[in-house]
């Protein structure tokens, strides 16, 4: 038996560092690129079973990571340990392991005690546009066919520490679609399905847990809303929920994971909220991912809007509340597929954008981003407008367009002129915004991945 569960990546397009504060909701888009996971049994007919799993990321060198695991005593959870590769020296993946961990031990809860949780191999394929590399091999396209229903994936030719991300939120598409492939696998569908509201609020709830420790923060967590979710518009949860967890092995954590992630502890509650309803992507238009040959570092860009705002507390909260005004108000306008009202949102966002930039003194919009969305957006019939994305800075930019060749074919050669005349390496991806989040997958269409 085997079960495959994929997640997509994400776009902020609106509500960059308001989202990190309850008062104030973000814009997230997912992605058609997605993270797979595959779970398959063993055939354990041979002899002993072990309890060990493995994890292998194909795409990479060196990427399989074997893992050990046994239920901890006084509820404190299944405890999993990385054991030695004959062949490789030991590498972590701190985001396996841990999805891993709270998965197992989440699953341990539901199980009833007298069953086993058996070993496995477990498989993760990420579609191209997570990386900017060149694919090494020749017999792989850019994104899963859809035209044979086979799904086919590039074998990148470098190790996972090496890959150049394009920052689409891998290790939150990893994370939902490792631990939804896990629970849909070891638990039976009549206690989870991923078609039900519960068991994805259970599969959001698990996986912001996983994540946040993987990290070793508490970030805002719309990376894996939109990973669950899809396309919403997001408002964060209290970071308070997640450090009631404490530490796994320790007595009751298993205990306290089950309370968490189903949302009955009597003294913590869940508060996100997620709206499917005031967001979409208007009829007939596209929203194109562009990746800047750049980079940007995003946490201590966090830290000095941050710092600013709180020397600033009266401008900054009077900036934030109208950037959140005008935010809902593109949500709204892309909701009602009001197209006339769309380019005048997105210019009164960038205004604000600029202005928190310069204020907090950190380059959110910075002028060679500034030149490329203007002249894009006046330059390509069908561009109607475009943001810095999420943290801003040099990383990427996204732009709503008219999805026809025309549109797409006319962008692409702006951009290769752009780069030509020096101005900036910008590439098109072929990652496009998508409404759904997690979803169950025909293991069938992974039968002729070869790479
Ligand atoms: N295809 C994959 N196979 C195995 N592990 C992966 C894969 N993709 C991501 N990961 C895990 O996620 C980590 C990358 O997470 P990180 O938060 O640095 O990037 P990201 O989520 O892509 O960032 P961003 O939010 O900027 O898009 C990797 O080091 C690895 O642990
Ligand atoms: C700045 C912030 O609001 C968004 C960061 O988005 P991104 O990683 O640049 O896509 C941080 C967060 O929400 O966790």
């Amino acid at each position: 038996m085997s079960t495959a569960v994929s997640a997509p990546g994400k776009v902020l397009l609106a509500g960059g560092y308001l989202v990190l504060d309850r008062e104030y909701t973000g814009l997230v888009f997912g992605l058609s690129a997605r993270i797979h996971v595959l779970v398959h049994n063993i055939d354990s007919s041979a002899g002993e079973q072990l309890s060990e799993i493995r994890v292998e990321s194909p795409q990479f060198q060196d990427a399989a990571w074997n893992y050990g695991y046994r239920l901890a005593g006084e509820q404190g959870g299944v405890g999993v340990t990385q054991l030695e590769e004959a062949t490789t020296p030991i590498s972590r993946n701190p985001f396996v392991e841990t999805a891993l961990l709270y998965g197992l031990t989440y699953i341990s809860k539901v199980l009833p005690p007298s069953t086993t949780i058996t070993p496995t191999r477990i498989t993760i394929f990420a579609d191209n546009d997570y990386y900017s590399h060149s694919p090494s091999s020749s017999s792989s396209t850019a994104t899963p066919t859809t035209t044979t229903n086979q799904k086919s994936f590039s074998n990148f030719g470098v190790r996972l520490q090496d890959a150049h991300k394009t920052g689409l939120g891998s290790s939150a598409a990893l994370v939902t679609a490792f631990t939804g492939a896990l629970l849909s696998h070891y638990l039976p569908s009549s206690t989870f399905s991923l078609n039900r509201p519960a068991c994805r609020s259970i599969l959001h709830n698990l996986s912001q847990a996983s994540h946040c420790a993987a990290q070793g923060k508490i970030g805002s967590g719309f990376d894996v809303a939109a990973a669950v979710y899809g396309t919403c518009v997001y408002r964060r949860f209290s970071p308070s929920i997640l450090s009631s967890l404490g530490e796994p092995g320790t007595a009751g954590f298993a205990t306290r994971v089950q309370e968490i992630v189903e949302d009955t502890s009597s003294s913590v509650k869940w508060d996100t909220t997620i709206s499917k309803d005031d967001v979409s992507i208007p009829a007939g238009m596209a929203l194109v991912m562009c990746d800047v040959d750049c980079g940007s570092q995003t946490v201590s860009m966090v830290k000095k809007v941050l710092e600013w705002r709180s020397k600033s507390p009266e401008e900054s909260k009077a900036l934030w509340d109208e950037l959140q005004l005008y935010n809902e108000t593109l949500g709204t306008s892309l909701a009602s597929s009001s197209n006339s009202a769309l380019p005048a949102a997105f210019a009164a966002i960038r205004t604000r954008i600029r202005k928190m930039g310069t204020e907090s003194g950190v380059p959110i919009e910075p002028e060679e981003q500034t030149l490329l969305l203007d002249a894009v957006t006046a330059g390509v019939d069908g561009v109607v407008g475009g943001v810095v994305p999420g943290a801003g800075g040099y990383d990427a930019v996204v732009l709503l367009v008219k999805d026809d060749e025309v549109t797409l074919g006319a962008l692409d050669v702006f951009l290769k002129k752009w780069k030509e005349e020096g101005k900036g390496n910008v590439k098109l991806l072929g990652a496009r915004g998508e409404l759904e989040g997690a979803r169950l997958e025909d293991v069938g269409e992974y039968a002729g991945v070869a790479l």
